[in-house]
């Protein structure tokens, strides 16, 4: 799925009312209906007393219209009109009066901090203040009225956007911007309910599909996607009938040290889990029986050293290698990727002590074949990348870092990003269960377990990504985020990839 600018979705809706003949109003009156919908849902007409904030622009409009219905269903609504500025939008107005001939309780005006209501932990709250139309911070009493509404604990839900919150860039350090605890967008995620900056502002998030036009939806240019069920299923590779392993690769997997074995272990686990044909692992002597033991389908090969890598066996020919997880930062590690990097031609996955290696070496960069996948979390990234501002900042980085390097870089975090030059890629699989120690590992054999069953390595890590956070969310079914550890990750991704062709499972939660 696209994620569109505020700019693009402005043009879908003026569009939108061209072709399908209708007036911005009808456009309104459909997606605040559609926002009401929602909430009748869950409300179910209960007695709560409902607050509605409304801007004076669309965001406001849709508040109105959204008041509209709730007043007609029998709901206990207050409505109020935050007078931010005087130039009311057509919208608005003709929603205002509309308003106003089905109640007698007109909606009560907000001029400044005198007319604030009290707000009780019990109200729910209706944000439509701002919308996608923000285009300054927002200031003085009005930030005040942000605040209250968020010191009252009280359950918010915004409309398109929490108020104050850009769809395109961080907001400052103390701006006024809603917390919403859910929020319903129109149409097309925004970037910013993804970052981990700006996410929870959001709370959880529902897409509306408001009907605007396929045509323009689908032609429209965009460089930033969110990972759905369609996308994966569009990716994956359905085995054949007449095949044998040797079909379906040979990984070689790098890493471990004294008291780290259980990394690599993880890695080769998740890598056959995942259908890799072969697994062989190149591990100090001191993993070996640990291995042999722990993954009895998986080959070894042993490094001269006993606690830690050394070297790289030159003539191994493997279709894929993964190198880091557990591998330390010794001299004599960096030897072994140095080695790797001379001598094999095989696409690479570089995870964990193997990115803190390069970065430490900045010279291994340029050695790297093209379209290497890095896997780092956001300190690894900090050491490869240097600082940044924010999290746009940060994008751009690695964005260009992309460029440079000619490398796919897999960002990790509650929503992963994986990022192939200018390309971004959101997962939105997976769950806090699975910030536990060793995912990585898993998620590196997964990668890895792809592109050795020859998948372009920007499929195999979107995908990978895709169906590891399908498989923290089978595992956490099962045990609970808390229960969950990376081995529940990885043994779960057979049923991860069997999910995927479950029709009636929808996507997962953003
Ligand atoms: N395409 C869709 O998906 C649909 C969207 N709808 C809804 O419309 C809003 C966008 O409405 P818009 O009127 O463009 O903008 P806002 O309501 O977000 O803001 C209104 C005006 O507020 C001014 N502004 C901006 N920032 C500030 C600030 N910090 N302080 C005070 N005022 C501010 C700005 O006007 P200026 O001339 O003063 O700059 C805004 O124009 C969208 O989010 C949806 O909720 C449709 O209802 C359905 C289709
Ligand atoms: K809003």
């Amino acid at each position: 799925m696209k994620i569109l600018s505020a700019e693009q979705l402005s043009e879908a809706d003026k569009i939108s009312i061209e072709k399908q003949k209708i007036t911005s109003v009808e456009l309104m009156e459909r997606a605040a209906t559609l926002v009401f919908n929602e909430i009748h849902k869950r409300l179910q007409a209960a007695p709560i007393p409902i607050k509605i904030f409304c801007g004076i622009g669309n965001n406001g409009g849709d508040g109105l219209v959204v008041a509209r219905h709730l007043i007609q269903h029998g709901y206990q609504v207050t409505v109020f009109v935050v007078n931010y500025s005087d130039k009311r939008s057509d919208d608005f107005l003709s929603n205002y009066e509309r308003l106003k001939e089905i109640t007698n309780d007109w909606p009560h005006l907000i001029k400044g901090e005198a007319d604030f209501p009290m707000i009780d932990t019990g109200d729910f709250l209706i944000d439509a203040m701002f919308g996608i139309g923000l285009n300054r911070p927002i200031e003085g009493w009005v930030a005040r009225l942000v605040n209250l509404m968020n010191e009252s604990r009280a359950f918010t839900l915004s409309v398109d956007m929490p108020s104050g919150l850009f769809s395109d860039k961080t907001p400052g350090k103390d701006a006024a911007v809603i917390k919403a605890d859910y929020t319903l967008s129109f149409q097309a995620p925004k970037l910013v309910f993804f970052l981990p900056g700006t996410m929870d502002y959001a709370g959880d998030l529902q897409i509306i599909d408001i009907g605007l036009d396929r045509e323009f939806l689908a032609g429209v240019s965009s460089k930033i996607f969110l990972t759905d069920r369609d996308t994966v299923l569009a990716l994956y590779k359905h085995r054949k009938k007449n095949s044998h392993k040797g079909d379906y690769g040979h990984a070689l997997i790098a890493g471990g040290s004294y008291g780290k074995m259980g990394s690599v272990l993880l890695t080769a686990t998740a890598a056959l889990r995942t259908g890799t044909g072969l697994c062989s692992l190149y591990i100090p002597k001191c993993g070996y029986e640990i291995i042999q033991t722990g993954l009895p389908e998986a080959m070894v090969i042993t490094d001269p050293e006993n606690e830690l890598l050394s070297d790289f066996p030159a003539d191994f020919e493997a279709d894929v290698v993964c190198f880091g997880m557990g591998a330390g930062t010794q001299e004599k590690s960096v030897n072994a990727l140095k080695k790797l990097l001379e001598s094999s031609n095989s696409p690479l996955v570089i995870d964990a002590d193997g990115l803190n290696i390069i970065s430490a070496n900045k010279e291994f960069l340029s050695m790297l074949p093209e379209n290497s996948v890095l896997t780092p979390h956001p300190g690894e990234l900090k050491r490869l990348i240097g600082e940044w501002k924010d999290d746009f900042h940060k994008l751009q980085l690695v964005k260009d870092f992309s460029k440079k390097y000619k490398v796919i870089i897999v960002l990790k975090g509650a929503h992963t990003f994986t990022i192939n030059r200018d390309e971004i890629f959101i997962n939105n699989s997976g769950n806090p269960g699975m910030a536990t120690a060793g995912s990585g590992d898993v998620l590196s054999g997964v990668i890895t377990s792809l592109i050795g069953q020859a998948y372009e390595p920007i499929s195999a890590a979107v995908l990978g990504v895709f169906i590891h956070g399908l498989s923290g969310d089978i595992a956490s079914e099962d045990l609970g985020y808390e229960g969950v550890i990376a081995g529940d990750i990885a043994r779960n991704m057979g049923r991860a990839i069997k999910e995927l062709f479950r029709s009636e499972i929808k996507d997962p939660e953003y």
